[in-house]
């Protein structure tokens, strides 16, 4: 089935220049998006608790800083950007309250929609612009002239306009010059869920692991092994990113693509795509995003305990010396780009 791909001639910017747009959240993506915006000349304001440590980088930025529920009432876009098991709280305590008829609610991913965790009225539209990338990634890019792909849905379309609001939303952040595609919330969900898990970062990170395990309890250096598991997989990913697979194994020598062909279908095997599946599945069936919920509700212990775990591995330790001796490699993520 083909899709249809919306450039930045497919997109009218003063749809959302014609609105008052709140970001609420100002992290990896709400800076983002609240950033560019501002820079594609829309009138934005930033929701966030007065407690929040978000707000000091916000306001170093010259963004206005108001309440979720505040920003929710002066606005008549609310772009939810806070973290997904918070933002079921957030719409009942702070957005719902301030909704009018005609406005809009707009995610950066489906999964409150998706679970049936948030409910909007049939007053308004809700739509989702997501963006491809990591937030830092997606203002770097705008700043730099460049877009990450985006994916838009209409989940409801109360005022019949959403999709050339979304369209146009996505313009402003730079994911039309990359393209846009449109789906659905249920697509926009399951497969981010899925390639988050079991490739880009879960399936990424546990090969890069094992891969420096193996060469450093066989005896060689940490140091080399950082640069074959690690640093290298980035300019190896650099060629598949311009060319597709095709392109890398054109670089490469013909030993590594022999070994790539051979030796790849023993690490990834059809063990390993069986347990894909069933990632895939307990996305789908909602047993994934039953499990993280509860972790959330229960204080998040366990997902801690792991995140202590991943960061003394000591393939961290390795990486941090060598990346400080590249001052073009360690690049600091700012709030700006
Ligand atoms: N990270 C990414 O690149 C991507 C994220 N997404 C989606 O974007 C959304 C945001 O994720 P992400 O940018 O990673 O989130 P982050 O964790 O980076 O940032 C969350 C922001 O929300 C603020 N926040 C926390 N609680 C509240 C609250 N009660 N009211 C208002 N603001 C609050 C945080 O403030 P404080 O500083 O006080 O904690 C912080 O500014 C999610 O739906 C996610 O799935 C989609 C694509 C990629
Ligand atoms: C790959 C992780 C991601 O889905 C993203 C940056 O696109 C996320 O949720 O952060
Ligand atoms: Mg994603
Ligand atoms: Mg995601």
């Amino acid at each position: 089935m083909s899709v249809e791909i919306f450039y930045d001639d497919d997109a009218d910017i003063s749809v959302i220049q014609g609105r008052k747009v709140a970001v609420i959240g100002y992290g990896s993506q709400g800076h983002a998006h609240a950033l560019s915006l501002r820079d594609s000349g829309v009138d934005v304001r930033i929701g966030l608790p007065e407690t929040s440590k978000s707000r000091a980088k916000a306001e170093e930025e010259g963004l206005r800083v108001l309440t979720p529920a505040e920003a929710s009432a002066e606005a008549d876009l609310i772009m939810i950007l806070a973290p997904d098991t918070a933002q079921r709280h957030i719409y009942a305590k702070d957005i719902a309250p301030n909704l009018n008829d005609g406005d809009a609610i707009f995610f950066g991913h489906g999964f409150n929609i998706r679970y049936g965790l948030i409910t909007p009225p049939s007053n308004v539209d809700v739509a989702m612009v997501a963006p491809k990338g990591p937030g830092h990634l997606v203002r770097r890019q705008f700043v730099d002239g460049k877009g990450v792909p985006c994916l838009i849905a209409i989940e409801q379309d109360a005022t019949g306009t959403a999709q050339a609001l979304a369209l146009s939303y996505a313009k402003a952040i730079g994911g039309s010059r990359a393209g846009v595609i449109k789906t659905t919330f249920t697509e926009e969900t399951e497969t981010d869920l899925f390639g988050e898990q079991a490739v880009l970062c879960g399936g990424a990170s546990a090969l890069v692991q094992a891969g420096f395990e193996v060469l450093t309890e066989a005896g060689y250096a940490p140091e080399v092994a950082y640069f074959e598991c690690l640093h290298e997989l980035k300019l190896i990913v650099d060629l598949m990113y311009e060319g597709g697979i095709a392109r890398m194994r054109y670089s490469i020598s013909d030993t590594a693509e022999f070994g790539d062909l051979t030796r790849g279908p023993r690490v990834i095997t059809a063990a390993v795509k069986e347990e894909m599946k069933k990632i895939l599945t307990e996305v789908q069936d909602g047993t994934f995003a039953r499990e993280w919920v509860a972790e959330d509700d229960n204080g998040r212990a366990n997902y801690r305990k792991l995140q202590q775990e991943g960061e003394a591995h000591p393939i961290e330790e390795t990486g941090k010396k060598l990346r400080a001796l590249m001052s073009w490699v360690d690049r600091p993520i700012t709030e700006t780009a």
